[in-house]
Formats: structure tokens, C-alpha cells, sequence
């Protein structure tokens, strides 16, 4: 068993993308019964500031991720294909597909039609490694960078295994999302892609419509797919006649974003889920980060015999290289202006712009939407408060639109495509490294260019250490005069004071959440005065008893109860 650990790799200067092959190539991993012994020689965490896992050998099996793919090609082409980054090289004319075309595959004559009208014509590194092993009957563990067709890599090969299953009304392929906007967008993939299966559907459950609407659409039109989230689907698992019977016939099981939903917030209902469903199932769990801890507990969901593939090789980082990425550092009263200054000379420079400005919780998304509203940015809201049709519409709006800027909360940080965002925006502390990833991974996608800053007080200066193998660089905070200080300050000043009261509440609670703010209840108690401050208010807004109490902050000197 390869024990290696993982060399922290050089910092790469940003600059042009590399070219040309790189020595390692992608490696399928075949786990089998190693994974305890793993877990044990690695030890129990990865060290944050280490690199990100990286594709290695568990097992005695290593394979380039061609394999089993039909055409003319022999495994050496494949292998040095697939050693090359999906943006670098990873196919030709430096795009950032292989060379493989899907009429290559083993793939049905339907699917191949569904494929070629969705536009695809040559696959993606992800697609590639995964198609032949997925099409083996094995559990998969796949790893491939953001926008490089993960879905597409589980959606087909998961369709062609329903495809030779006879006819039923039972749930044969469930797809498991984090979000509603990602649910929704997987099940209009699938739409595409069984265009010719005519005798295969699709539906969606998400959470925030109607339960008895999506009841009786089942009802009328039982669906061989089911793409969910999985709070709705243990509504539908408790509530709704005959649904347990149905998902009885689950043959194929999907986790995209895998590590969230294993993560300690959706964990338990994943488990209650899975144990309704077959044990006979293949598992195909996918994302672009893979933490050491999701790889001990994938057992929760896959055969103990599953193959990690990652795609992210040896040395590469796991964020593209054609993305700009940096951090500012400013105080809080400072990043309403900041933030105002980055987007007008972006906005100035870039007609085509496309932003996404993350926030840390939905009332702080909703505070910042409603301050660069009033300075007259083209500024659309997304978070978990809005009603689920309003999210929708913004969502459709702006995965069409240009000259927009979408004001968000996580809602929007892992898998939504919306194609061309030119800037993403992370203001104050991203929950971990792998959010801070996949919200940046909502522009550079396909092998586009793209930018990413980070805006950060100094007091939040410790989230830099976790992500220090990635090609994160300093820039100068832009200088604000005194002129655009005071258009901001009358921006701040024009919101309501119910949104700045629930910021800071919401504010509070997210900062109480994190360890390394937390531990000292005095400073946080200082921390969120800036930040009160920052709203241009003199006294910090009062929070109910219960709220606080809540937080486990009832009684805390300088707080405020109502
Ligand atoms: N073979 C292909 N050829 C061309 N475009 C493709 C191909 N496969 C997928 N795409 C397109 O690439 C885009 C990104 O795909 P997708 O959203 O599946 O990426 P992802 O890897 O799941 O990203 P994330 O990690 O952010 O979830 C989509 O617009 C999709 O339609």
C-alpha cells in the first residue's frame, strides 16, 4: 500500500496556462478492502494547510482512465491524454476536452443522439475515466475540477443501465443534489440526454413547492428518475403513498456533490434515505473536492470495493489556472466601498460582465444585494429566505443574462452552471476550503477565463493558511476617495433598518459557528460591532432572548437582548 504522503506542491506563479503533458497521469485507485488500512496509515485528518488529496495507488491496480473506451486509439494515447489538465491540454486546440468522442463509446444508439443534439461531441477528462467503469457495474468514486461535466459523466452512463432494464413505474436512478437550483439543473441535463428514451422520464423533489402537486405528479406520471434533495425526499418517503415501494427499485444511486452531502448537515437524512433503499444498487458518488474524511466515510454509501477516480493529478492544483485568483485584506468598514469600487471598474472594463458576489448567510446576502441596489448596480438576489419561485426565476435570469450581478448565499456555490461568469466575489470568511472552491469554481468553467477575489478583514486573515497550495495571490485593495465613501455611506444609510437588524443577528450566528472567531466571546462581541458599525450603526441592534440563547451568547457582556 502506497503510505506517501502528500508533498506540499510549489506555488505556481500565475501567468499563462501551462502546456504540454505532465508526467503523472490521472490513476483509477482500486480501494477494495485497504480502505480502513488507508484511513489508518494516513492518519485521521489532512492537515488543511497540506495539499489537497491527491490521485495515488491504493490498491495493487492502477489503470490510465481510458480504459474500455471503443475507437481507434490505444491505451498509451489515452494515458497521455489523460495526464494532461482539462484546461491545459487535456484535449486538442488546448480546450478542455479529450479527444474521445462519445460516438467512440459503448453507448446506445439513443444516448448518442440525446448527446450529439445536446451539442457534446467530444468528452471531457471526467467523462472519459468514468464512462468505462461506471458501464463495469462498479461503485465510483470520481474527483474532477468545476465545470468540466461531472453530471453529464454520472447521467449517461447511469441512463444507458436503465435503458437495458425492463420497462417499470418503480425509481430506478435517484440523484441526490444539495440545492434545489442544482437539482433542477441535473434533471434538465437528464431531460436532454433521454430526449430518444422515450420510454425513460425524468422528475424532480425539491423542497419550498407544493408536496401534494409533486404527490399527484408522480401519481399521473411514475418516473424512472428521480432527482432530488433530500430533505423533500424524506418528506415523500413518509408522507407520500407507495413512494417507498417505488424507490425498492433504486438500481443506481447518485451523490453529486458528495462530500456535501455527507458532510454533517445532510448526513443523517442521506442515511435514513439509503436504508430504503436496495442494498443490490450501484453508487456513484462525484465532486471536484474530496477531503480525506469523505473518502473514510464513503462506506456510509458505496461497496467496499469502489474506485476513486480523480482526474485532478499529481501536482495540479484544484482550482484552474486560467482563473485569477486573489485575496484583500481591509477592514469592515471598509468592504461595502471596496466591494462597490471592485464592481464598477469591472462592470467599467467588461460589458459582458457576469458576477457572483458570495456572502456568508442569506440576511448578510440580502443586506449587501440591498446596498449595491441603492448604488445602482443591475443586482439580482439569491438565498434560502426567498421564496423557491423567486429563486427559480432569478436563477433562469441569470444563467441566460449578461450585465447582471447576482448577490448570493451558498444557495449558489456548488455545481450551478451558469455559463460565462466572469468575476466571482467571496466577501468574508468562506465556510472551508472546499466552499471557498467551489464557489470559485462558478466562473472558469469549460476552460474559460475567468477571476475570483476574496475580500477578508484582517482578523479573518487565518482562512489564507487552508488554501495556500492554491494560486492565491495579494492585491491591493483599491483606494477609495472621499467622494465614494460618501455615496456609500448614503447607500448604508437608505436600507431599512430591519435588514441591518437581521444581518447582524444572522452575522453573529455564522462567526459563533466558527471555531477559531468563537473562542473568544469578548473579541466576537468586538468583531460584530465592526460589523454593525460597518451599517453605519452607532449601537449594535438588540437580538431576542430566545435567539441568543440559541447561540449559546445569552448573558455575554456587550450583547443586547430585546
Ligand atoms: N462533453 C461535453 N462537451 C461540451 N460541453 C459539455 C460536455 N459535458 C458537459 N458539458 C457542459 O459543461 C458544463 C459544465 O458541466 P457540469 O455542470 O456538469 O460541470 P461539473 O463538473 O459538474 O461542475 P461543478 O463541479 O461546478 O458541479 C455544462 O454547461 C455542460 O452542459
Amino acid at each position: 500500500m502506497s503510505t506517501s504522503t502528500n508533498p506540499k506542491p510549489k506555488r505556481r506563479r500565475r501567468g499563462p496556462p501551462k502546456h504540454g503533458p505532465t508526467p503523472t497521469s490521472p490513476m483509477v485507485a482500486t480501494v477494495g478492502a485497504m480502505v480502513g488500512h488507508e484511513v489508518g496509515g494516513e492518519g485521521a485528518r489532512r492537515d488543511a494547510r497540506q495539499a489537497p488529496p491527491l490521485a495515488r495507488v491504493v490498491g495493487t491496480t492502477a489503470r490510465g482512465i481510458s480504459a474500455g473506451v471503443e475507437g481507434a486509439r490505444g491505451a498509451e494515447g489515452s494515458a497521455s491524454n489523460a495526464g494532461r489538465s482539462a484546461h491545459d491540454a487535456g484535449g486538442v486546440d488546448g480546450s478542455y476536452l479529450t479527444e474521445t468522442r462519445f460516438d467512440q463509446c459503448a453507448i446506445s444508439p439513443l444516448s448518442l443522439k440525446g448527446v450529439k443534439d445536446a451539442g457534446y461531441e467530444r468528452m471531457t477528462q471526467v467523462q472519459e475515466a468514468t464512462l468505462p467503469i461506471i458501464l463495469q457495474g462498479k461503485d465510483v468514486l470520481a474527483k474532477a475540477k468545476t465545470g468540466t461535466g461531472k453530471t453529464v459523466g454520472f447521467l449517461l452512463p447511469a441512463i444507458e443501465v436503465l435503458s437495458a432494464l425492463p420497462r417499470s413505474t418503480s425509481i430506478n436512478l435517484l440523484v441526490m443534489c444539495p440545492t434545489r437550483e442544482l437539482a433542477n439543473q441535473v434533471a434538465a441535463e437528464a431531460k436532454k440526454l433521454l430526449k430518444y428514451h422515450r420510454s425513460l422520464g425524468v422528475q424532480v423533489v425539491i423542497g419550498g413547492t407544493k408536496l401534494p402537486q409533486e404527490q399527484r405528479s408522480m401519481q399521473a406520471n411514475p418516473c424512472q428518475i428521480l432527482v432530488a434533495t433530500p430533505g423533500r425526499l424524506k418528506d415523500h418517503l413518509e408522507n407520500t403513498p407507495g413512494f417507498s415501494t417505488r424507490i425498492k427499485g433504486v438500481k443506481v444511486l447518485v451523490l453529486d456533490e458528495a462530500d456535501r452531502l455527507l458532510d454533517m448537515g445532510f448526513r443523517r437524512d442521506i442515511e435514513k434515505i439509503i436504508a430504503f433503499i436496495p442494498k443490490e444498487r450501484q453508487t456513484l458518488l462525484f465532486s471536484a473536492t474530496v477531503p480525506e474524511e469523505v473518502r473514510q466515510i464513503s462506506h456510509v454509501a458505496m461497496r467496499k470495493n469502489y474506485e476513486f477516480i480523480n482526474t485532478v493529478q499529481e501536482g495540479d492544483e484544484e482550482t484552474h489556472s486560467q482563473v485569477n485568483q486573489t485575496y484583500m485584506i481591509a477592514p469592515l468598514d471598509m468592504h461595502f466601498s471596496i466591494l462597490y469600487n471592485v464592481l464598477k471598474k469591472h462592470v467599467a472594463e467588461d460589458a459582458e460582465y457576469k458576477v457572483i458576489v458570495f456572502c456568508t448567510t442569506a440576511m448578510v446576502t440580502k443586506l449587501v444585494a440591498e446596498v449595491l441596489s441603492q448604488l445602482k448596480l443591475n443586482i439580482r438576489e439569491i438565498h434560502s429566505r426567498k421564496s423557491q419561485s423567486a429563486r427559480t426565476k432569478v436563477s433562469d435570469e441569470f444563467r441566460k443574462s449578461k450585465g447582471l450581478i447576482l448577490v448570493s448565499s451558498d444557495v449558489s456555490a456548488r455545481g450551478v452552471d451558469y455559463p460565462d461568469v466572469t468575476l466571482v466575489i467571496q466577501v468574508g470568511l468562506p465556510a472551508d476550503r472546499e466552499q471557498y472552491i467551489h464557489r470559485l469554481g462558478r466562473t472558469g468553467r469549460k476552460g474559460k477565463e475567468g477571476q475570483g477575489i476574496l475580500l477578508l478583514a484582517p482578523w479573518e486573515m487565518h482562512f489564507l493558511s487552508t488554501v495556500n497550495d492554491l494560486s492565491l495571490s495579494e492585491a491591493a485593495a483599491p483606494s477609495v476617495d472621499s467622494s465614494i465613501q460618501a455615496v456609500v455611506n448614503d447607500a448604508v444609510r437608505r436600507v431599512e433598518m430591519k435588514s441591518k437588524e437581521s444581518a447582524y443577528q444572522a452575522w453573529l450566528g455564522y462567526y459563533n459557528s466558527n471555531k477559531a472567531i468563537s473562542r473568544d466571546k469578548a473579541r466576537l462581541v468586538r468583531l460584530a460591532e465592526e460589523f454593525s458599525q460597518s451599517m453605519g450603526l452607532a449601537v449594535p441592534p438588540a437580538i431576542p432572548k430566545l435567539i441568543l440563547r440559541k447561540m449559546g451568547l445569552s448573558n455575554v457582556p456587550g450583547l443586547r437582548s430585546a
